[in-house]
């Protein structure tokens, strides 16, 4: 079906808690070409080191026959030099691929966090949502890139350096294996208990994010409520379990880290006692034992990388597991075109207007909450103003997230335009509505962003006529820079009553087909009153026009006033039919409809 909400983002192959290290290389793997030269110039850098023991052990050799060091000398000089100058090279690109490994990253959560179907959004914490996107995914800087390159090279060179001691030794070669198995079996105790910390400490993060956007969405009423003391205690709790856990994480790395330089240590020394007695029974030549220990100094580099990348990698596996759980969340397919799709032929036909149809419409906001629509039933034509009055919590606010495809009805039909709204696209069915939120949102920008957020390509004569159709000339006059000035995060900087009309403004720019206008609770003064009203009753002849009305003014204008009480319509008709016949809309009007000042 053209239009079908796509409900759930099929979660990639291989997702899940049960192939995290796939997830993981699911984000390596579009770069796995720079990945190879990165690992290579690395590994080549480490056989540089690793050629140095052997090369070490001809000068040795040559001093003691009295053979020339001139070649020796040069092969030295030249592993010392070009290995650090392909390591260096190896380090750059691997660091650079990290950065497109989080740039990806961030990207795709990006377009899947504004894809989000509203009500996942209403469920989850907007600032938990934030820190996946900053925080988590540094996480996978090192991870991706190095942690993958050093792990590889580390195990390459560390094979190579052992299979070269079993060659030179059995019996020191005996040795060193037993300190070194011993050490990987207490890093398999350590590591999880690192993995455990990070996902604790990321997901303390988050929380701070949640707190953080609470206090700052509301950051008046914390004022104004004294409830700095108690909002920063709240803060501060997060940020400690951040800390501990930044800690453990710390703890647990300092010992892994410990435990692999004291195993080559142990390993050193007891090699050294042992091949000290080998060489002083005749079983084994000094430059032999001297060329083991360089090999065993030498694996230091491997041993510590290899724990380094293990280490990293349980962060790695923590952020995919937030950054995964993005992925699992309910999206829609907002990006289909809207001049195709049956919907917006439909509307077409329609002559550009959208009427609105509710037929036995039941819903209820989630499986566990009350049923807030029983069966709601009402029709909207094409054109003119249609009023939905009840008392608060009846469900009008709910008709228009039905209306925008924010949540899908339970049962009944919903229907824009003569079609079903699931039959839509999502992008052409909200392109056709204009809504304007009863709190009005305004965002942080300037007056021409926010009337251009719902319609970038408008003409400067689109904005003038919606500014002249919405009375908002004073304010531009007043406005130092006219369209260009900041109007402060929610709008802070105007009124109440000028962000109602930058919102309308915007929705009308849209050149919506149909117009949802949840209107404020709160009291006009009696000019921007008349002149909201105006400038509705003025759509309202070209358009059909939904208002969820708390205003006498409005509904005695409407056409159609559809009276709605605990999820159900009870009676439609005029204000002088209801006013006869309906004793809840008598009520309403005489006691809950704001009256003009
Ligand atoms: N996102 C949501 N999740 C869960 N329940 C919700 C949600 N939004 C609204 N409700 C509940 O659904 C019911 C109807 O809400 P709705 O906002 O549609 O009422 P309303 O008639 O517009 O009220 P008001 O005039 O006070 O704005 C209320 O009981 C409300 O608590």
């Amino acid at each position: 079906m053209a239009g079908a909400q796509r409900t759930e983002e099929p979660v990639p192959e291989g997702a899940g808690p049960k192939a995290p290290l796939r997830r993981l290389w699911d984000h390596a793997r579009p770069h796995t070409g720079v990945l190879v030269v990165g690992g290579l110039l690395t590994f080549v850098g480490g056989l540089t080191g690793l050629a140095q023991p052997l090369v070490a052990k001809l000068v040795i050799d040559a001093l003691a026959e009295g053979d020339p060091l001139t070649t020796p000398l040069f092969v030295l000089g030249v592993l010392v030099v070009g290995g650090a100058v392909i390591a260096a090279a190896g380090m750059f690109v691997l660091e650079r691929t990290a950065q497109s490994v989080v740039l990806a990253a961030r990207r795709q959560l990006v377009a899947r966090l504004l894809r989000l179907r509203v009500a996942e959004v209403d469920r989850l914490k907007p600032g938990d949502l934030v820190s996946r996107i900053t925080s988590d995914t540094t996480l996978l800087r090192s991870v991706a890139t190095s942690s993958i390159t050093n792990a590889v090279t580390g195990v390459l060179l560390l094979a190579g350096g052992i299979a070269l001691m079993a060659v030179m030794d059995p019996v020191l070669f005996g040795v060193t294996i037993g300190v070194l198995a011993a050490t990987a079996l207490i890093m398999g105790v350590v590591l999880p208990r690192i993995g455990r910390a990070t996902v604790a400490g990321q997901a303390a993060v988050g929380e701070m994010g949640s707190l953080l956007e609470r206090v700052f969405g509301a950051f008046r009423t914390v004022k104004a409520s004294g409830a700095e003391r108690a909002e920063g205690e709240r803060l501060d709790a997060a940020a400690l379990r951040a800390w501990r856990k930044g800690v453990d994480v710390a703890g647990w790395t300092a010992l892994s880290g410990t435990l692999a330089g004291l195993a080559v240590n142990i390993a050193f020394l007891t090699v050294l006692g042992v091949g000290g007695a080998r060489v002083a029974a005749g079983a084994l030549e000094i430059s032999s034992l001297i060329a083991f220990l360089m090999l065993l100094f030498y694996l230091t580099e491997p041993i510590t990388s290899l724990v380094q990348a293990a280490t990293e990698l349980q962060g790695g596996l923590a952020a995919i597991h937030r950054i995964d759980e993005v992925a699992t969340l309910q999206q829609e397919d907002t990006d289909t075109d809207t001049d195709t799709g049956a919907g917006a032929g439909a509307v077409r036909a329609d002559g550009g207007s959208a009427a609105v149809s509710f037929t036995d419409v039941a819903f209820r906001y989630a499986p566990d909450l009350p049923m807030v629509h029983h069966g709601v039933t009402f029709d909207a034509p094409g054109r003119g103003l249609t009023a939905l009055v009840g008392p608060s919590g009846a469900g009008k606010t709910t008709v228009f997230s039905l209306l925008e495809r924010f949540y899908d009805p339970t049962g009944g039909e919903v229907r824009v335009g003569g079609v079903e709204v699931r039959d839509w696209p999502i992008a052409a069915l909200r392109s056709a509505i204009g809504y304007v939120e009863q709190d009005a949102p305004v965002l942080d920008g300037t007056l021409r962003e926010n009337l251009l957020m719902a319609a970038p390509n408008a003409t400067a004569a689109d904005i003038a006529d919606v500014v002249e159709r919405t009375r908002l000339g004073p304010l531009l006059a007043r406005l130092p820079e006219g369209l260009d000035s900041r109007i402060g995060h929610r709008g802070t900087t105007i009124s109440g009553g000028e962000r109602q009309r930058v919102a309308i403004a915007r929705a009308l720019l849209r050149g919506p087909r149909l117009l949802l206008l949840d209107e404020a609770t709160s009291q006009l003064d009696a000019a921007n009153e008349a002149a909201l009203k105006n400038t509705v009753l003025e759509v309202a002849r070209d358009i059909s026009v939904l208002v969820v009305a708390h205003r006498l003014s409005t509904v005695t204008s409407a056409e159609r006033i559809v009276v709605m009480d605990a999820g159900r319509v009870r009676a439609v008709g005029t204000h002088a039919e209801l006013v006869a016949a309906d004793e809840l809309y008598r009520d309403l009007a005489a006691s809950q409809l704001l009256t003009a000042s």
